[in-house]
């Protein structure tokens, strides 16, 4: 019989109960951002990566231990082989007690898969978005055309997506003189925007983080030149702290993992592409999901019982600086952010 019937629930030792999972699909990408990736990447071979069977058994596990929130990331997610049979897999959890399900992608693919993800059951979508220039934008994800991510997001609004968020992360001599843009550019659409510190994972080998760091405090300020911006109790249960603006339906949203800390209220875990649960973005406190799924294949009382005894392992925050050491060799790629 499942744990679920007791519904303890995931509660860890701080008493923080995770009702959010981020499942990162796949470790692979069509993009290298400057500040996720190096330019050179080795990526897993495919045999260590979770099977699409596998993901939906993990996914199923936390909805029945009473997770409400569930988001699809990679590396690119579209980008996954198979992606289009996990979606409606995932989808139909709701029928079990999942609220939510989102993806955070590039862009690059949704011409392709907003209507599918959306029939799927995609309730909403993050899309990443540093930059409007053209050129610019090729320089920061090295590989990108803007052009089809701006397309995406128009298929993604056709297919019915309607509260789209972009994600900016904003770096010191690279972006910042675009924040006044890219929320124009939000609010021409109504879109919700969010503003990202960026975070030390993997040597990223094109800059050091002390000299792109950029505080949220700073992006603020430069938005406030413009816009009156009023703080909103709303919440997506992620760490974006919400600002309306007078005149507009967007929201904006700082997430600060350096300037303001949010791992007090941290409801959420993730697993990687190879099927680590990693208790915390900032750290290496994890359980190997996968050698139980492949020891004890559909054993799904032992994979919940695993899960609820890890649950000890989570640590209270990250122990990130802005100094430009790299405190987590980890890339960004492998968590999904
Ligand atoms: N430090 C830290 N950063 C996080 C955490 N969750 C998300 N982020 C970062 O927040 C940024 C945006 O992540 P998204 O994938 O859009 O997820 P989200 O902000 O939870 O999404 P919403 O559901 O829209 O709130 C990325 O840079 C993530 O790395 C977290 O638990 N800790
Ligand atoms: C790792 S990506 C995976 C999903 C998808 N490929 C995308 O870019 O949206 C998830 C989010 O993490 C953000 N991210 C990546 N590296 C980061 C870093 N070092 N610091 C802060 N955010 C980062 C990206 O901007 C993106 O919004
Ligand atoms: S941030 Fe997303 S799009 Fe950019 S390299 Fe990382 S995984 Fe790829
Ligand atoms: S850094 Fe760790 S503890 Fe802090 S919010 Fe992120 S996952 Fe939670």
């Amino acid at each position: 019989m499942s744990q679920s019937s007791d519904n303890r629930g995931l509660i860890d030792d701080f008493g923080r109960r995770v009702r959010y999972l981020r499942i990162s699909v796949t470790d692979r990408c069509d993009f290298r951002c400057v500040y996720c990736m190096s330019e050179k990447m080795t990526f897993l071979p495919r045999q260590q990566v979770l099977t699409i069977e596998e993901m939906a058994n993990v996914a199923s596990a936390f909805v029945s231990l009473g997770v409400e929130k569930l988001r699809i990331t990679g590396g690119e997610p579209l980008v996954r082989q198979g992606i289009g049979t996990l979606i409606p897999m995932l989808g139909e959890l709701k029928s079990r007690g999942l609220k939510e399900l989102a993806m955070t992608t590039n862009g690059s693919q949704l011409v392709r898969h907003a209507r599918a993800l959306r029939e799927g059951g995609v309730d909403r979508l993050n899309v990443s978005l540093d930059s409007l220039d053209a050129q610019r934008f090729r320089r920061l994800t090295r590989t990108g055309e803007l052009s089809k991510v701006i397309a995406g997001i128009d298929a993604a609004q056709a297919a019915g997506f309607d509260r789209i968020k972009l994600n900016a992360v904003i770096m010191r001599g690279r972006n910042e003189d675009e924040v006044l843009r890219l929320v124009e550019f939000a609010r021409e659409r109504e879109l919700d925007i969010s503003f990202i510190e960026e975070m030390p994972l993997g040597n990223v080998s094109d800059h050091g983080r002390d000299e792109t760091y950029c505080s949220s405090d700073e992006v603020q300020r430069i938005i406030e030149q413009r816009h009156v911006l009023t703080p909103s109790t709303e919440s997506t249960l992620g760490p974006s702290r919400y600002f309306r603006m007078s005149d507009a339906k967007s929201r904006i949203g700082f997430i600060s993992p350096h300037s303001h800390n949010f791992c007090a209220s941290c409801n959420r875990v993730r697993v990687t592409a190879e099927g680590r649960l990693l208790l915390c973005l900032g750290n290496e406190h994890s359980l190997d999901l996968r050698a139980i799924l492949r020891r004890y294949p559909g054993d799904m009382a032992r994979l919940e019982r695993e899960i609820i005894a890890s649950m000890r392992l989570k640590p209270y925050q990250h122990h990130f600086t802005t100094d430009g050491d790299v405190q987590i060799v980890r890339f960004m790629n492998m968590t999904g952010g």
